[in-house]
């Protein structure tokens, strides 16, 4: 559905005027322009590490530009901190969420809320649930927030920004943690803020969304301004070319493949959390065959991280007859041991287990591939340097080089070279989170095909993650976990996006339930 944008006469809401930021090495933001006016959703566009992150941190204060002006409803303002950008009605849902586990939504809500903006508001639960009911938002002020799922956390991030009366609204990849259902529910709650005069600004890479629900759009392209459009009038291709230039075609939907020989089994996988938000895993059973991608859809915080950092070795309590790599019982080996027997694994948080912060490049690179550059007990760093190299160059990392620090990358940058670290392993088995998380249409499209030949060569692989649309792209098996469970496996061509987002919700627990209710 197409958007048009009511109060076009009215003054722009949020005027940025040449933001220029520069960091050692690279101009981030180079004299960008940009326009929002009341009730706009506008989208921020551009390939990794474009400079949208830090246009909007300058924005909400969190970055300090070194040149340009930013005007607030026709009045220059210096946005020097969040708090600053909160008094003036600029709220920030980042990606990761920022509320404490072990208190309350409304304590949580509270604590970011100045005084006298308490004392305006008075009784603050009875806010938040009058807000919920006006916005169709289903927050309940007193649930613990360690008991919600993502999508309700980050409705309560939303809400926190509703009570402070929010103006603009920025929201950083808002859909990638989120059910089909819930990214439904999402767009009708920004609809009614548009409608209501608010203004969003809304970082994402999944251009069909743009399309759906952005009155208008701007694009980045190495830190410049180049071009905007209305998403209305262009479809994801057109838009996919403007970020990147002559973009290779889009997937256009892979062949699945069907593999015979088992390269992986789960028996029987249980395993209590390990802390007390944590996920316990109950009776896990699949077998992952050599040749094959199999998908494993779910809702963050339902048991993906437990089910992978077990398989992994991560979590190193040794488990006997329950994980088995072709044909060995790897239960009780170490992680290191593991991937010497073939397996590789890319985590779903990538700076400080995917990657370590304040190592170079090359380093990281030698971190998970042992073979081939130890040599005597000394490490042939000419090898390592020039094979982080190749990643970079295979990959299009943007960085400066191979002794760039893994913290100074861009999070699509950074998650595009531990995919190709990991895929350059020729591991027999590959678990992977989130594989094009945050990373752009462009280099999607280069860690599918990597992914798909890396099947094609007889590897199996585990896919995680909460991208719907991707799984089915690319697997060929399918299932979902919720609360711990793993649903039936079952092949992508039989099931659809509709059954695996009711499994995503659990749907597939109540009916073995009701089935052994039956028995
Ligand atoms: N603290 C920093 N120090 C040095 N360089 C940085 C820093 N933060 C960002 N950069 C660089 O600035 C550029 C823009 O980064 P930014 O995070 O704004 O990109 P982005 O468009 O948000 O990318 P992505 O889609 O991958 O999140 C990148 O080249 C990045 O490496």
């Amino acid at each position: 559905m197409s958007e048009t944008l009511k109060n076009q006469s009215s003054s722009p809401r949020l005027e940025l005027l040449n933001i220029t930021k520069q960091y050692p090495g690279c101009l981030a933001n180079d004299q960008i322009c940009m326009r929002l006016m009341p009730g706009e959703i506008h989208a921020l566009l551009g390939e990794n590490g474009a400079g949208k992150s830090t246009l909007v941190k300058t924005i909400y204060g969190v970055v300090a530009p070194d040149a340009g002006q930013i005007l607030w409803d026709g009045r220059e303002v210096e946005v020097k901190s969040p708090s600053k950008a909160r008094d003036l009605g600029i709220g920030m849902v980042f990606q990761h969420f920022s509320l404490f586990e072990t208190l309350t939504v409304a304590q949580n809500i509270e604590l970011c809320l100045s005084r006298s903006q308490l004392h305006s508001i008075g009784d603050l639960a009875e806010r938040i649930r009058d807000l919920s009911a006006t916005y169709g938002l289903n927050v309940d002020p007193d649930r613990f927030v360690h008991s919600l799922s993502i999508g309700e956390r980050q409705r309560v991030e939303i809400m926190r920004c509703l009570v402070q009366s929010v103006k603009l609204l920025i929201l950083d990849e808002p859909t990638s943690v989120l059910t089909p259902q819930e990214v439904a529910g999402l767009f009708s709650v920004l609809r009614k803020l548009s409608s209501e005069g608010c203004s969003i600004l809304f970082i994402s890479h999944k251009l069909h969304e743009v399309t759906e629900i952005c009155h208008n759009a701007t694009i980045l392209r190495g830190g410049k301004f180049v071009g905007d459009c209305e998403p209305a009038n262009e479809t994801p291709a057109t838009i996919a070319k403007m970020m990147v230039g002559d973009l290779a075609e889009q997937d256009a939907g892979y062949e699945k493949a069907f593999g015979e020989d088992i390269a992986f089994t789960a028996k029987n996988l249980s395993l209590a959390a390990k802390h007390p938000f944590g996920t316990t895993l109950k009776q896990i059973n699949f077998e992952l065959y050599k040749g094959e991608i199999l998908g494993i859809a779910g809702v963050a915080g339902n048991g993906q991280e437990e089910l992978m950092s077990i398989i992994s070795g991560e979590d190193s309590r040794t488990l006997k007859n329950t994980l088995i790599l072709d044909g060995r019982d790897i239960g009780t080996q170490s992680a290191g041991l593991r991937r010497r027997n073939g397996l590789a694994y890319v985590p779903e948080e990538r700076l400080g287990r995917g990657a370590v912060p304040e190592m170079s490049l090359s380093e990281n690179t030698l971190l998970t591939h042992s073979r081939g550059f130890v040599q005597s007990g000394l490490v042939n760093w000419n090898a390592v340097k020039k094979y982080a190299k190749s990643l970079i160059s295979q990959y299009s990392v943007k960085c400066h080089g191979e002794f760039s620090e893994a913290k100074s990358l861009s999070g699509g940058n950074l998650q595009k070279f531990i995919m190709g670290r990991e895929i350059g392993q020729n591991p027999k088995v590959l678990i992977c989170a989130h594989p094009t998380w945050g990373v752009d249409v462009g280099a999607a499209l280069a860690i599918h095909q990597a992914l798909l030949q890396l099947r094609d060569q007889g590897a199996a692989i585990l896919l995680i993650s909460e991208d719907i649309d991707e799984l089915f792209l690319l697997a060929d098996r399918m299932a979902a976990v919720c609360d711990g469970h793993l649903s039936p496996v079952v092949r992508a061509e039989e099931t659809s996006i509709d059954q695996i987002g009711q499994w995503m919700a659990g749907t597939f627990i109540n009916e073995s339930e009701q089935q052994e209710a039956l028995a």
